[in-house]
């Protein structure tokens, strides 16, 4: 079977087995509750202070917020949308040309499912493209020369993302006491995009999107489609976060969680399919250089660190070998409390 689903027909009868998750690993037809207070950050709607404050308390409680009047032009979203749509609508051979799950060699690269496909027991129904944006310059050669306008919108917007992820971090800054500009650098050097495209799914009570995860990057955020599909683990229960018009949705990466000393949490989120319609999200993601060191920024509070410093490059081993559980992953990192009292 072919295996980028986006070159499969559109429509599909019945769910491949492979599809098939086991029973404790469905959705089922259970109908989950719609997380209604997700906090909103207006960025033009507020004194600076004010913004971080909501932005500081919304990562503490929930570990995600919505964002509008985020600087990012709607037309350039809408823009960047469309050409990801007429991407996965490409020609199977030109889309198969990208096809890679090597993470090192193929910087620009779409594959199907995880990483694993092939070792995989059951497959996620959807395909990713993936590539690295910032600095522009490295990169955009290796980008899709069609659709043709992909490199100047999907450049465009890369950048402006970039700006808004920076000015979001500084507010960080300023709900952890540090000072402006200290996210900037190496600690968000890598800019990556991520663009999942789901085809509809004959049946979405058997299978998942996306796998249950925490991001494990610095910062993400999310630019929805009008198609529902996205989770967060809410005090144990999955609840649905509906796509709002226009606006960004960000979550703490696992490395805020370190960075801030375990003051923000990083939700655990997955995507479940949908039967009607395909679903396209973009995903931006800043990453830290591989070799610099993360850990606890001095904490304000006075509390002593929680997590010995690492390494993304050590991070991101344990939580690849972790199959993407945070708690493992960061386990390896904690410290014991009785080394906290010295
Ligand atoms: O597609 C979505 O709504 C979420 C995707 C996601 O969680 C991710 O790319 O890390
Ligand atoms: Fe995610």
């Amino acid at each position: 079977m072919e295996i980028l689903m986006s070159n499969w027909s559109n429509v599909v009868q019945s769910l491949p087995e492979k599809y098939v998750f086991p029973p404790e690993k469905r959705p089922g037809n259970h109908v989950f509750p719609i997380f209604k207070n997700i906090p909103i950050v207006d960025l033009e709607g507020h004194d600076g202070a004010e913004i971080s404050q909501q932005i500081f308390h919304a990562s503490q409680e929930f570990g995600l917020f919505q964002v509008i009047n985020h600087g990012v032009r709607v037309s350039l979203m809408d823009d960047t949308m469309n050409v990801f749509k007429e991407f996965f609508g490409m020609p199977p051979e030109y889309k198969t040309s990208f096809y890679s799950t090597d993470i090192i060699s193929r910087k620009c690269r779409i594959y199907s499912s995880t990483l694993n496909y092939d070792k995989e027991e059951f497959h996620y129904w959807r395909d990713n493209f993936t590539h690295h944006c910032h600095p522009l310059e490295n990169h955009i050669e290796l980008w899709p020369e069609n659709p043709t306008r992909y490199r100047e919108v999907v450049g465009r917007y890369s950048v402006e993302v970039r700006k808004f992820l920076l000015r979001i971090l500084d507010h960080f800054c300023e709900g952890l006491n540090l000072k402006h500009g200290y996210f900037d650098g190496e600690v968000s050097k890598i800019q990556l995009l991520s663009v999942n495209h789901h085809i509809p799914c004959p049946d979405p009570s058997l299978t998942l999107g996306v796998p249950v995860h925490s991001d494990p990057n610095l910062i993400t955020c999310l630019q929805q489609c009008s198609v529902p599909g996205l989770q967060v683990l809410l005090e144990g229960q999955w609840v649905n976060v509906d796509p709002m018009p226009n606006a960004f949705l960000v979550f703490p990466g696992l490395q805020l969680k370190v960075i801030s000393n375990g003051k923000f949490s990083s939700p655990i989120h997955r995507v479940l399919t949908h039967s009607e319609e395909a679903r396209t999200t973009i995903g931006n993601f800043l990453i830290p250089s591989h070799d610099i060191l993360i850990e606890p920024a001095k904490d304000c509070a006075g509390n002593p660190p929680a997590y010995r410093g690492f390494t993304y490059k050590e991070f991101f081993s344990s939580f690849i070998g972790g199959n993407c559980d945070a708690d493992i992953a960061l386990g390896c990192f904690k410290n014991k409390p009785q080394e906290n009292e010295q």
